[in-house]
């Protein structure tokens, strides 16, 4: 347990408690009579205890547009939850543009900047049009409620407009990233069973053109009861294929250009999202997500936590096969303009980013903690380099961001910053927890859970830890869990997936520690922790002391078992430019994860290798070297991974470097 409490960084100034989003939902609250909220904590607490009341008093305040009102806010509150908002009729998109349809004019809402080519600037009236005439395409093609849009598309105004004009008719949407490999996309889509694909001829990524030509002439042919593919010309140069299945963007549109945009209205659970879980053990989960749910949830998320509104710019570094972007999409309903970057944050350099948020003065930027941390490694000062003076709100997530870089934000970016690691997952298509205006943001921790979430840490019998690490839970009824899976007509495989370790408890899988002040730290997946001796540890405990040497460009660790049952801790690391594993750097290494965390925490053994495996979306995979070491190759899944030649280069280090007899167990050591 953490008892200390870490350095405060960051305080709530006047804006915050007075005038933010929160501040004012939480004195709306007290004006309309649900309650007096002193600080945060008290606002929080009423919002797990009075769940029903929360998320009505979430719909009036955010001003959710519905044809028809509900009769209940939530028909089961067990978990899963059942029934959100029973009896209303609404539409996802109609609720995303609604800032577009009541002043449909020019101003941007909309700035695409990409490495493939000139930056797009659309103005509301243009977006609309262009939801309009797409969706007039969609139609032709017999795209109605339920049907399936999936895109292979990158992270440009086309997928936006795709998924506004498919979830306005209440089909359903679905993407992945142009980098994924064709057997990725069939794993995904071929369960989906789409009726359009979409697809970009190519793209360019750290300044390489990557011809998609191939690619896609084999996902038109392999995906059953596919009708059209509509065929995005991204990359100069290339061309769309030659075959009257491929439908040109330019040319769907222009067919049905003045189209007005339609809002078919659907009960609140009908499904906008199918989402899929990494892949790495077996096909990927189809996560269906209903339109309700994220609508509430990300309202709440990007409204009141992110304080996002008219006037402010987010840019998220995400591809089209991340949550992020889904999460990110829904910024237009704050009224906010979206940024997108489609390419390498490195391209030229990592000064890249920051140089497009001071030219576009984004007010909120979003990435990963790899990406800071790489900043931090290279000595970037981008508060010093660039004009950041419209950044207010920085986000990081897909993995636990290290302390060292909250310092390097706070020291590079300036003090006046809203750092807001958040957590959460593809599962939720959001956070159980993250930042807050009216909270302080301390030194290696998330900030608080947010509004409606009651998340805490189970122990394996699954008891409160009250403090110590432990098992994520969350035991309120959420909007944004899934509706379901597809192809899951009972429900078994989802019940399976969340509520089988600890009954009627949503089990997220992340290790997590809740600190005395109401923060977070995520100590890493919960499957991947480390038990040698039999002592739980978290693999970003790990991560924290080896990652922040500067010798060290990235590492993996795991539990490598052992022939008397017990396992050890392995340690594979990637040497940044111009440094070795030697003796000297093992011992560096040692010593330091001895001291800082505990002799426990030392690996039996520390070796190099050239890369460690991803998922497509950054995640490290702790799990798929840790089965190769278990010997289970059954459901390999190695076209999951963004690098899976990784694995192979592990199994020769491993296979020459095999653990050595010990004379003591690990619990002496
Ligand atoms: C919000 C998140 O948790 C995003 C991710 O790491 O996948």
């Amino acid at each position: 347990m953490t008892t200390e409490r870490a350095e405060i960084l960051w305080q709530p100034d006047a804006h915050a408690l007075n005038d933010s989003t929160m501040a004012r939902y939480r004195d709306w609250l007290a004006r309309e009579g649900y309650g007096s909220f002193s600080d945060y904590g008290a606002l929080h607490q009423w919002s797990i205890t009075q769940t029903e009341a929360f998320w009505e008093s979430l719909w009036r305040f955010t001003g959710v547009i519905a044809s028809r009102g509900y009769t209940r806010v939530l028909a089961d509150p067990g978990l899963p939850p059942r029934g959100w908002f029973e009896g209303a009729r609404l539409n996802f998109a109609e609720n995303l543009l609604r800032h577009a349809l009541r002043h449909p004019d020019s101003q941007e809402c909309v700035t695409e900047v990409g490495e493939s080519r000139a930056t797009v600037r659309l103005g509301r009236g243009a977006l609309l049009a262009q939801v309009g005439a797409l969706q007039g395409w969609l139609r032709a093609q017999g795209v109605g409620v339920g049907d399936r849009v999936a895109g292979v598309v990158a992270n440009t105004h086309e997928a936006l407009v795709a998924m506004l004009a498919t979830t306005g008719l209440g089909a359903i949407w679905s993407s992945a990233s142009p980098d994924f490999g064709t057997a990725a996309i069939l794993d995904r889509f071929g369960q989906i069973r789409p009726k359009v694909l979409l697809t970009v001829t190519g793209y360019r990524y750290q300044g390489r053109d990557h011809d998609r030509g191939a690619q896609n002439r084999a996902l038109a042919a392999a995906l059953p009861r596919l009708e059209r593919v509509l065929s995005i010309a991204l990359l100069p140069g290339s061309a769309h294929p030659d075959d009257p299945v491929f439908v040109p963007w330019e040319q769907a549109l222009a067919a049905h250009a003045g189209a007005l945009p339609e809002f078919v209205q659907l009960p609140p659970d009908h499904p906008v999202y199918i989402l899929y879980s990494s892949g790495t053990t077996g096909v990927p989960k189809c996560i269906v997500h209903g339109a309700a749910g994220m609508l509430l949830n990300h309202s709440k998320e990007l409204l009141l936590h992110a304080d996002l509104g008219p006037g402010d710019s987010l840019c998220y570094f995400t591809t089209t096969g991340w949550m992020m972007w889904n999460w990110m999409a829904s910024a237009l309903l704050t009224g906010a303009r979206l940024v997108l970057y489609d390419g390498s944050p490195a391209q030229p350099s990592l000064e890249r980013l920051w140089a497009l948020l001071a030219q576009e003065r984004v007010s909120h930027f979003g990435t990963s903690a790899k990406y800071l941390g790489n900043c931090r490694k290279q000595g970037l000062t981008p508060g010093a380099e660039h004009d950041l003076a419209a950044l207010r709100v920085l986000f990081s997530t897909g993995s636990p961001l290290l302390a060292e870089d909250y310092d390097w934000v706070y020291e590079a970016l300036g003090r006046e910053l809203m750092l807001s690691s958040i957590s959460g997952g593809t599962d939720i298509c959001g956070c159980f927890v993250g930042g807050s205006p009216l909270v302080a943001v301390r030194r290696g921790e998330i900030p608080c859970r947010l509004l409606g979430v009651d998340v805490r840490a189970f122990d394996p019998e699954g008891r409160d830890t009250e403090g110590a690490r432990g098992e994520l839970v969350c035991l309120s009824p959420l909007p944004c869990m899934p509706v379901g899976f597809w192809d899951d007509a009972d429900g078994s495989r989802y019940r399976e997936a969340y509520f089988s370790r600890f009954p009627g408890v949503w089990a997220h899988g992340d290790f997590v520690e809740f600190t005395a002040h109401g923060g977070a730290i995520i100590h890493g997946r919960a499957d991947a922790t480390l038990n040698p001796g039999g002592v739980r540890i978290g693999t970003a405990e790990l991560y924290r002391q080896v990652e922040t040497l500067p010798e060290i460009a990235d590492s993996l660790v795991v539990g490598a078992p052992l022939p008397d049952g017990d396992v050890e801790v392995l340690l594979l690391v990637v040497m940044a430019e111009g440094h070795a594993l030697d003796a000297a750097m093992i011992q560096t290494i040692r010593q330091r994860i001895r001291a800082n965390a505990s002799p426990r925490h030392v690996p039996a053994r520390i070796l190099a290798v050239s890369q460690v495996p991803y998922t497509r979306s950054g995640k490290k995979v702790e799990l798929a070297v840790a089965r190769m070491l278990r010997g289970e190759t059954g459901d390999d899944n190695a076209h999951a991974l963004a690098n899976p030649e990784a694995l192979a280069e592990i199994a020769a280090v491993l296979a020459a470097a095999p653990p050595r007899p010990r004379a003591t167990p690990a619990t002496t050591s």
